[in-house]
């Protein structure tokens, strides 16, 4: 695992976005898959910028989000396919086609994951993965306790999970209690991760995944296994690794 420390969230906000703009100006057709959640939202402001300053093309990419709350149809603006398409796709030349998140209202929960998992191989694996984490070490909507062999499934929501993200909510009973999410081997599969960590909040997660532990018990220990991530932490979220190297 690469580990690069960074002062602030901006800093490695524009440093995500260097890597990922490198990666389609390698190859214009690349897979990306793609994270919800607050981390991510400064890669993507970066992204739009370096679309219409300097013509970062999305034309070619497809996209293959990680995950979707189960019972929210994408018009919702809790969805996170409303999400991306207000914080990404709908600032870019990507062709909204190409860009794919789990149904969320889909009658038959098992068909859609299954078909999810299907596309996923069909049009990727992702040459690329953005990864946030969760404050207990989630990664997608995989939560503590998730084997390493899953695939894309459907998912019960911790309530430290359901707590955390009822902020985009107006009431905490409105957030859903499942959500479909990639699995931990869907997520390994692709060529190369990059996971996005800042702030205080966070750091005691960093410091479990910097530990290398593998566990099922913090899922996030599982990229250990995949010989190609970059771990970008600010310095909030590096603070107790930090106070331990002293
Ligand atoms: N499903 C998402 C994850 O993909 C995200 O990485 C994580 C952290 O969220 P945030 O970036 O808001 O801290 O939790 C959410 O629940």
């Amino acid at each position: 695992m690469k580990l690069i420390c960074v002062e602030n969230y901006e800093e490695m906000s524009s440093k995500a976005a260097e890597l990922v703009e490198q990666q389609i100006l390698e190859n214009d057709h690349s897979v990306l898959g793609l994270a919800t959640g607050s981390t991510p939202l400064g890669l993507y402001e970066n992204l739009i910028r370096g679309f219409k300053e300097r013509g970062i093309s999305y034309q070619n990419v497809h996209t293959v989000n990680l995950d979707e709350y189960r019972g929210l149809a994408g018009t919702h603006p809790n969805s996170y396919r409303y999400f991306m398409n207000k914080k990404l796709f709908g600032h870019i030349d990507i062709k909204l086609e190409n860009t794919h998140i789990p149904n969320g209202k889909a009658k038959s929960v098992e068909a859609e994951c299954a078909r999810y998992e299907a596309l996923i191989h069909e049009i990727g694996p992702p040459d690329l993965q953005i990864l946030g984490m969760g404050m207990n070490g989630h990664i997608g909507f995989n939560e503590p306790g998730t084997p390493e062999k899953s695939v894309t499934h459907c998912v019960s929501l911790d309530p430290s999970t359901r707590n955390s993200n009822a902020r985009f909510f107006s009431d905490r009973d409105e957030v859903p209690t499942h959500a479909i999410t990639m699995g931990i081997e869907s997520i390994l599969k692709s060529k190369q991760i990059l996971v996005l960590v800042s702030g205080k909040n966070k750091a005691q997660a960093v410091k479990r995944l910097l530990a290398g532990r593998i566990s099922e018990q913090f899922p996030a220990s599982f990229l250990w296994k995949h010989n190609h991530v970059t771990l970008i932490v600010d310095k909030e979220a590096y603070s107790l690794v930090a106070a331990n190297e002293e």
